[in-house]
């Protein structure tokens, strides 16, 4: 349920967390790899989340095999243009993608910052070949701990001209964002915006430390502000985005059903939340799926539904001119 007259945005879209089962086969042959399966239908298991996991951490794991592929450069060029392509299939028009590149490049000890300029190259070449707006966030991978996560976001800041935002994704439980006052500090003084997986793992205390502490403008996931009625309000007032991202949010056990997910109640909060993927091919889901299937499940009205479409446009790390053009070409 999603209107074709606004502009179709998925601003939650892990790039890293999409690699393509049959990429993920063909890249462990030319580099020679052990993989655990050698059909896509046997390799599924190991790369997709099939029962719900028990938690976060559980989920995550089901990334590992997209990235432990990346032996090169080229490799890393070669999933950058194929999100491109998914989110085109999609009916996309605007996505921000974010990708992790300390990440991308352990496996194999690439540099992080050639797999930045491998990323970058092959979202713009791709972008500009299918006519489709692609922006995109360096992640900071908290999981490998506060040092690892400095050096990649120096290689981030060394093309912080290709980026438009700064994320911090991974164990939000073991590594808590206090931990990385300093590394946003200097995201703000690249004038980069910031969001933050906040609220997921951990309850609301951590989106109020993202925002305060980390300089967060939007949200990742944030579902534990329900239990919060002043930073309910906060969002609003302050017009913070929520970054929602429903079928996620059930396959990481953070929400029991979408029954009782509360994106429904942050709309109806006034609340700029809006739907999303996360890991597309790693939930074996997509952005349409989220609108016709997943927000309905979770009571979300068409209006609902268009009305999150909106607060996309608005909280997308674009310029008021780009926004109104993005609604334009729809109507
Ligand atoms: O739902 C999520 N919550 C927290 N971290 C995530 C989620 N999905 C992916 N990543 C993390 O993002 C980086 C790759 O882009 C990895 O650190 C991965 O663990
Ligand atoms: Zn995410």
């Amino acid at each position: 349920m999603f209107s074709s007259k606004l502009p179709l945005l998925d601003l939650h879209r892990h790039l890293d967390g999409n690699v393509r089962a049959t990429t993920i086969l063909e890249l462990g042959r030319k580099f020679n790899l052990a993989l655990p399966a050698d059909s896509v239908e046997t390799l599924l298991p190991f790369v997709q989340v099939q029962d719900n996991a028990p938690d976060l951490m559980a989920f995550l794991s089901k990334l590992d095999w997209g990235v432990k592929v990346l032996g090169d450069y080229d490799a890393c060029r070669r999933i950058a243009v194929e999100n491109v392509a998914d989110a085109k299939a999609q009916g996309i028009d605007y996505t921000e993608l974010r990708f992790s590149p300390y990440y991308m490049a352990m496996n194999h000890n690439l540099h992080p910052q050639g797999v930045v300029e491998a990323v970058v190259d092959g979202v713009r070449a791709a972008s500009k070949e299918l006519g489709i707006a692609v922006n995109l966030i360096g992640i900071m991978s908290r999981t490998f701990g506060v040092e690892k996560c400095v050096a990649e976001l120096d290689a981030i800041l060394a093309h912080k001209n290709d980026m438009v935002a700064v994320d911090l994704a991974g164990d939000e439980h073991g590594f808590p964002g206090e931990l990385f006052r300093t590394h946003f500090k200097r995201v703000q003084d690249a004038y980069l915006g910031v969001t933050v997986h906040a609220g997921e793992a951990k309850g609301a205390e951590s989106i109020w430390q993202a925002i305060n502490e980390l300089g967060a403008t939007r949200i990742g996931h944030g579902v534990n502000a329900i239990h919060d009625p002043k930073l309910m309000d906060y969002l609003r007032d302050k017009r913070i985005g929520i970054e929602s991202c429903l079928t996620s949010n059930i396959q990481t056990s953070t929400v029991a059903s979408l029954a009782v997910h509360p994106l429904k109640r942050f709309l109806e909060h006034g609340i700029l939340a809006c739907i999303n993927t996360d890991d597309p091919a790693v939930q074996g889901i997509e952005l349409q799926h989220e609108f016709t299937h997943a927000a309905v499940a979770a009571g979300l009205s068409t209006a609902d539904c268009e009305q999150a479409q909106r607060n996309a446009l608005e909280i997308a790390f674009l310029s008021e001119s780009d926004k109104k053009a993005l609604l334009a070409k729809k109507q």
